[in-house]
Order: C-alpha cells, then structure tokens, then sequence
C-alpha cells in the first residue's frame, strides 16, 4: 500500500491557514497555493540520489554532489493543479511539465478527462501528479490510470488537501502510489466538498464564482 506523508511544516501550515479563510482574495490564494507547492517541493525532493563530482572553487579542487537521479515529470490536474505549477517548477527547473485534464461531474461525482498532452518520454521520468484537492479520489484515480496506461511507472501524488475517502481509493486503486498532503481533513460532506476544506480550489484560484 502506498505510504500517506502529511507534510505539517509550520510555514506550510500557517499558509493553509490562510488558504483556508473564505476571506482570502484570489490574489493572495494563487500566491499562496504556489508557496505551499514549492515547500512541498521542497520535502518530498529530500530523498533524491545525489552523484559526487569533481569541481575547482576559487580556493581549491573540491567534492561536491550533483541531482543524480532520474528525471521528474510534473503532471498537474486541470484547472486546479496548474495553480501549482510555477512554484514547483522554481525548484525543480529541469522538470517538465504534462496536462491531464479532468472536471468532476457534479451529478455522478465520476471525473471526465477532456485533455491530455504528456512528455515523450514519461516511461523514464518519475511523475509528481499535482492538485489542491483530494476529495473522492475519483480525478486523481482516474489521472494516474491515464498516465500507466501510457506507460509510466514511477508515480506519487501531491496534494494541498485531502480527505481520508481519497486517500483510501487511492490505496486501494493504485498501491504503489505514495500520497503527500498538507493536511488531512475530516472527510466529505453531501456534495463530496472536502470538511473543512477550502472550498472549490479552481475557482479561488481563477476567480470563476
Ligand atoms: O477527488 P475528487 O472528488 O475527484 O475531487 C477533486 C477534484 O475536484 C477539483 O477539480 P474540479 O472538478 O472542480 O475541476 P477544476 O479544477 O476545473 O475546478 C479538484 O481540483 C480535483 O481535481
Ligand atoms: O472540496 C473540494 C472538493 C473537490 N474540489 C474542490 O475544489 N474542493
Ligand atoms: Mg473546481
């Protein structure tokens, strides 16, 4: 089963707090969301394999280590996940960058892909799958089922906020995809909104209320 990490670093959370207030204006969301995307960045990146190589400082020859491990792939979910884009790729510059498009119907709940546009070469790479939300699970199922259709192998999953249903189908539907949230919340209400949440993430970010 793939490992749930709750990143609870004190500037992570002290920005969802803001986030999380219905008084945040898009502005101030959308550069905070980025924030949050790139000190998450920021955790999950601590384990990548580094090489040691040779170089001359002004003072001497000197060892010092280089990224030596493969390639990332960032795969945001649209809309909401573009949000956290730039801020990623500020850390991860040699990242690129696939589209998965999906809405989440809002009768039946199920996700409709209406796009996707992924690297050549995403069999090599190890795929980052990026949205704020994590609510059913269904969008980020379903977008990870696309990108192993395709032939990736290497995949975890990045999100600001989730809820423990999420974070189970997830589990149970793609077992070796580790999960890294913000916060896990207490779970869904009627209309599968994440309690407490923040509300529709795609529309705080581009301003569509
Ligand atoms: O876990 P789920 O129940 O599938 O819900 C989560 C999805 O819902 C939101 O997208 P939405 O459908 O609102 O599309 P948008 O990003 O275009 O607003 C969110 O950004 C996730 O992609
Ligand atoms: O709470 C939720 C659930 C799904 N999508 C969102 O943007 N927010
Ligand atoms: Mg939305």
């Amino acid at each position: 089963m793939g490992t749930l990490h709750v990143l609870d670093h004190p500037l992570i959370q002290h920005k969802l707090t803001h986030i999380r207030d219905k008084n945040t204006g898009t502005k101030d969301f959308r550069e905070l969301v980025n924030e949050i995307a790139m000190l998450m960045a920021f955790e999950i990146t601590r384990n990548l394999p580094v090489a040691e190589t040779t170089i001359e400082t002004p003072v001497k020859t000197a060892k010092a280590k280089v990224l030596a491990g493969k390639k990332i792939g960032l795969i945001p979910i649209l809309r909401a996940g573009l949000g956290m884009v730039d801020g990623m790729v500020r850390l991860i510059p040699a990242a690129k960058v696939g589209h998965v498009g999906l809405y989440r119907d809002p009768k039946t709940l199920e996700p409709v892909e209406y796009y996707i546009k992924l690297p050549s070469d995403i069999s090599e790479r190890e795929l980052i799958v990026i949205d704020p939300m994590l609510a059913t699970g269904g969008s980020a199922a379903d977008a990870i089922h696309s990108l192993k259709k395709r032939g990736a192998k290497q995949i975890r999953l990045m999100c600001i906020v989730g809820a423990p249903e999420g974070v189970k189908k997830i589990q149970e539907e793609h077992p070796d995809v580790d999960i890294y949230l913000a916060a896990l919340d207490e779970g869904l209400n009627e209309e599968a909104y994440i309690v407490p949440g923040l509300g529709d993430a795609g529309d705080r970010l581009f301003g569509t209320k």
